[in-house]
């Protein structure tokens, strides 16, 4: 009984130690003047992740209030920074030949190539094989995901991605257009994906990024919103997060997911941040 108590204490203790560093880490980022790339900022948000991706017993449901809101903060601000990095280093990639070819000096590139394999898998696995046509609502300026998974995975599907910021669009078009073939059959649209309706029917399946939906409120109703006008039998791969990796992105409970058949919901334990969880839409 000791031995338990005595574990559970330390438990806590870590937890506890771990919560306090990760709220002082969001005083010095509160206190960045940008959020643009730059020793400091990399440095800063590097300890962050370092700190968050080991896996934890936190309940983020059960913390106190005032660290929620921290948590809501610092997924907002993970959020503005991640898309800032992938701006530039997109904006970097278009002006230097062979663009595509040098994806891999993207500092996060090999944790979306893991990412990646492992959704695949998980739609293989769910009977998701050679999709003819996949949506990607999220994209951002460096659509790493549909790139590996057009020129790895999924070698003859089309990949309609909606983003909507419309200069992420436009440097994520010039990237693809270096490559004929990928140009055919990867496109982008500047829609807010909530004013996207009967199109969402077209897609056997659906990624939906973990930046989308920021709040657990505006994630419910974006899912709602998708499931309502993707087809039958279609399936959404959303990411989510476990543990301490939610204080980086907002987590999808199965709960959430009202009116969904959900196939299957995978928590990595290495260094991909993003849980997956797969979901269908019944055939009624
Ligand atoms: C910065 S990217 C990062 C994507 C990240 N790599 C991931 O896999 O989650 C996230 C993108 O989601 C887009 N976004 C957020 N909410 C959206 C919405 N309701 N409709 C369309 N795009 C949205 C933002 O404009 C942003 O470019």
């Amino acid at each position: 009984m000791a031995s338990l108590q005595q574990s559970s204490l330390k438990t806590n203790v870590s937890t506890e130690l771990l919560i306090a560093r990760i709220v002082q880490i969001h005083a010095n980022i509160c206190k960045l003047e940008s959020l643009r790339p730059s020793k400091q900022v990399n440095s800063l948000f590097t300890h962050l992740v370092k700190l968050c991706t080991p896996p934890s017993s936190i309940d983020i449901t059960a913390l106190p209030e005032e660290i929620q809101l921290i948590r809501q903060s610092l997924i907002t601000l993970c959020g503005r920074a991640e898309g800032l990095l992938e701006l530039e280093f997109s904006t970097f990639l278009t002006n230097v030949p062979q663009a595509l070819n040098n994806l891999n000096l993207f500092p996060y590139y090999g944790n979306y190539v893991k990412l990646a394999n492992l959704e695949y898998r998980i739609l293989s696995d769910n009977g998701v094989v050679q999709p003819k046509k996949v949506a990607f609502i999220g994209s951002g300026p460096l659509p790493l995901t549909t790139l590996i998974m057009a020129t790895h995975h999924m070698k003859s599907t089309c990949f309609d991605n909606f983003d909507m910021d419309e200069s992420a669009n436009a440097v994520a078009r010039q990237l693809v257009a270096s490559d004929a073939e990928l140009q055919r059959r990867v496109k982008f649209e500047t829609r807010d994906i909530m004013e996207v309706r009967d199109k969402l029917g077209e897609y056997d399946c659906i990624f939906l990024a973990a930046l989308v939906g920021m709040s657990k409120e505006e994630k419910v109703k974006i899912l709602g919103h998708v499931r309502k006008y993707m087809k039958e039998g279609g399936t959404l791969l959303v990411r989510s997060a476990k543990g301490a990796r939610a204080f980086l992105y907002p987590v999808v409970e199965e709960e959430d997911l009202l009116g969904f058949e959900v196939l299957t919901i995978f928590h990595p334990t290495n260094e991909v941040i993003n849980s997956v969880v797969l979901a269908r839409k019944p055939i009624d």
